[in-house]
This record gives C-alpha cells, sequence and structure tokens, in this order.
C-alpha cells in the first residue's frame, strides 16, 4: 500500500535520491544535503506548531508517499503556508499597455512583463515529484490530490489563495529559451545554476540583478515570447489535474523560466469542496469505489486510496487500511470519492 505521511530526518538519504532523480529546473529540490536536512527540520517544526502559533505563516509541510510493503519512500508533495514571509517572493505578471494617438490615427496594444511581489502571503502548493519506478496507476494523482484533503482538514494553516508555479520550458541539457535571454543581458550564469541559487533560498540577487523596468513582450527573441506561460512536457498532467481542480492562469509567470503559475481561492477547489468529514466503521469493502481518505490528526497525518463503502455518515474501510491511516472504528477521517467510474 502507498501511505502518504509526514517527512522525518530518517527520511534524509531518501530526499536526497529523490532531489538527484528530479533533475534540473526542479527549483524546491536543490542536490544539497544541508538544504533538504533544513527543510527536513522545517517541516518537523511546522508539524510542531499548536493552531495558535501559525500567524507567522512561516510553516512548510513536506510529506512522503511510503510504499508500506518495502519501507522506500518513492515521492515527495509540499505546502507552504505563506509564500514570501520572510523573504520577497517574485513573480512577471503578463499585462497590457495600449499606445495610441486618435491624432495620428495609431493605435498600438503591447504585452509588457512586469515583475511584482503580487503572490505574497498566498498558500503553495509545490515540490511534487514521483519516483520513475512508480509511475502508474493512480499514484501521481493521489500525490498530488492528498494535499487537498490537507488543505481542507487544517484549513485554518493557510491562506485565501492558494497557487502553483509550474515547471515552463527547458531541454534536457537545462537550457531554457526565457532565461537565454536574460542571461544574455543581465546574469553571467546558466539557468540550472540561478534555478539552484533560488532553490536554496538565496534570492538577493534577483533584487539585484533582474531587469528593474517592465519588459515589452514584442521585443525579446521569438523562442523567448514562444514559452511565456507554457509548462514543460513532463508538467502537462500536473496542470490538466490542477485545472480540473478549478486553478486558472491569471498571467502570473516563472522570473526564470516563465512557467505559468496558477491559482484558485481555497474554498474554490473541486476537492476540497466535495470532500467530507466521515467517521469509521471497519468492514467489507468489496463494494466500495475507490477513496482517497486521510486522518485527522496533523502531526500523525496519513492519507491513502483504498476502497471505501460510503453510507450515510460513516465510511467502511477494511482493516488493513484503517491501520495504515491510524485510525480505528468511530474515529473520524477526510475523504472524497478517486474517480466517480
Ligand atoms: N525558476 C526559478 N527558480 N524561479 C525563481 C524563483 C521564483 C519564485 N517565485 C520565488 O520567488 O521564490
Amino acid at each position: 500500500m502507498l501511505v502518504i505521511r509526514p517527512i522525518t530526518s530518517r527520511d534524509l538519504g531518501a530526499l536526497l535520491r529523490i532531489a538527484e532523480e528530479s533533475g534540473v529546473g526542479f527549483t524546491s529540490l536543490p542536490v544539497n544535503e544541508e538544504r533538504l536536512a533544513a527543510k527536513i527540520a522545517y517541516s518537523e517544526a511546522s508539524f510542531a506548531l499548536g493552531d495558535d502559533d501559525c500567524q507567522s505563516g512561516e510553516q512548510g509541510y513536506l510529506l512522503v508517499m511510503e510504499d508500506t510493503e518495502t519501507g522506500e519512500v518513492v515521492g515527495t508533495t509540499a505546502l507552504e503556508a505563506r509564500v514570501g514571509q520572510s523573504d520577497a517572493f517574485w513573480h512577471y505578471h503578463l499585462g497590457s499597455a495600449v499606445h495610441s494617438s486618435p491624432t495620428l490615427g495609431v493605435h498600438k496594444e503591447h504585452q509588457l512583463l512586469t515583475l511584482c511581489n503580487d503572490y505574497s502571503g498566498v498558500s503553495e502548493l509545490c515540490t511534487l515529484f514521483l519516483s520513475e519506478s512508480h509511475r502508474q496507476g493512480h499514484n501521481g494523482r493521489l500525490l498530488s490530490k492528498c494535499r487537498f484533503l490537507f488543505l481542507a482538514e487544517f484549513r485554518d494553516r493557510f491562506a485565501e489563495v492558494v497557487i502553483a508555479e509550474m515547471r515552463g520550458v527547458s531541454d534536457t541539457e537545462g537550457q531554457s529559451p526565457f532565461w537565454s535571454w536574460l542571461q544574455k543581458h543581465f546574469f553571467d550564469m546558466e539557468f540550472p545554476q540561478a534555478d539552484y541559487l533560488s532553490g536554496l533560498g538565496k534570492k538577493t540577487f534577483i533584487a539585484e540583478l533582474m531587469p528593474r523596468h517592465p519588459v515589452y513582450v514584442d521585443m525579446l527573441p521569438k523562442a523567448a515570447q514562444a514559452v511565456i506561460g507554457q509548462v514543460h512536457d513532463k508538467t502537462r498532467p500536473a496542470l490538466k489535474l490542477l485545472t480540473a481542480e478549478g486553478f486558472r492562469w491569471r498571467g502570473y509567470v516563472d522570473i526564470f523560466d516563465a512557467g505559468p503559475t496558477v491559482e484558485c481561492d481555497i474554498d474554490h477547489i473541486q476537492a476540497i469542496r466535495e470532500s467530507e468529514r466521515l467517521q469509521v466503521a471497519i468492514g467489507n469493502t468489496d463494494d466500495g469505489i475507490k477513496t482517497m481518505i486521510a486522518n485527522t490528526n496533523l502531526q500523525h497525518f496519513r492519507c491513502t486510496l483504498a476502497n471505501a463503502l460510503h453510507r450515510k455518515g460513516d465510511l467502511v474501510l477494511d482493516r488493513a487500511t484503517a491501520d495504515a491511516l491510524g485510525v480505528k472504528a468511530g474515529d473520524w477521517v477526510r475523504a472524497i470519492a478517486f474517480e466517480k467510474e
């Protein structure tokens, strides 16, 4: 069975392996043991905080997917309570400017990229990665969607708006057409290095070196223009999943690779609206439907996918599933039918 649980310091080796596997352009998982250990510590501290001590918003919840048969960690998924609280959080916003002179009969509409911190303080879905060996069945969807049960259950720890930064276009060598332009004019470093530095949290160089004035899109090389708001091929399924949940692109893109950032009001996320709190009953689930189920215990959070029978007010689980979730008959869980097949 695959179970999602909070990361612990014992998972450092596994996280390092996942970071190596994730490769270039995966900003939030830099191959840097010290940084990953700090991320784990930050997550452990966030899970340990009481509900009343979360005002700062400086919490991050890092979860791993474990194969309970082998004990192997096969993926990771995370949530940040509020971005941009202790540092600046950057985006480019794609807007328009009209240059119009009725007297001369000239009317031009331009697209502009403007550097901004508009998403400061929102919650973020981040760091989703599933090992190649386990990319099958519903695993990827489970790893992504479990975060909605988490958000729903621990709603007060999060902001009104939730975003997800999608990986932009880059090739196998890590060359990004959008970055190439920035690199040529403003930075003297390769995309992997810039991405790595920002992933380490060393972001002052962004404020120091990024173009200070809005950029007219028409003046960018065609290759750079073409990837604004476009996702990396491998990220297409993730974007599709979020779109189905209600996430939309509002013109915000990553400042390095121009990949889109999508957003949704927390209370409008489909899985959050549809999830239910139900009481556990133990029994036979042969006639059940595939259901994503999470317990309601923050520090011992568990989430999995299993057959379950939805009855009025309660949810029938088999013993193994209940054990994996650490729940017994009468306990509360949060659940949502996974697919209405
Ligand atoms: N692909 C990147 N590494 N972009 C730079 C980081 C951007 C991100 N929004 C931040 O401010 O942290």
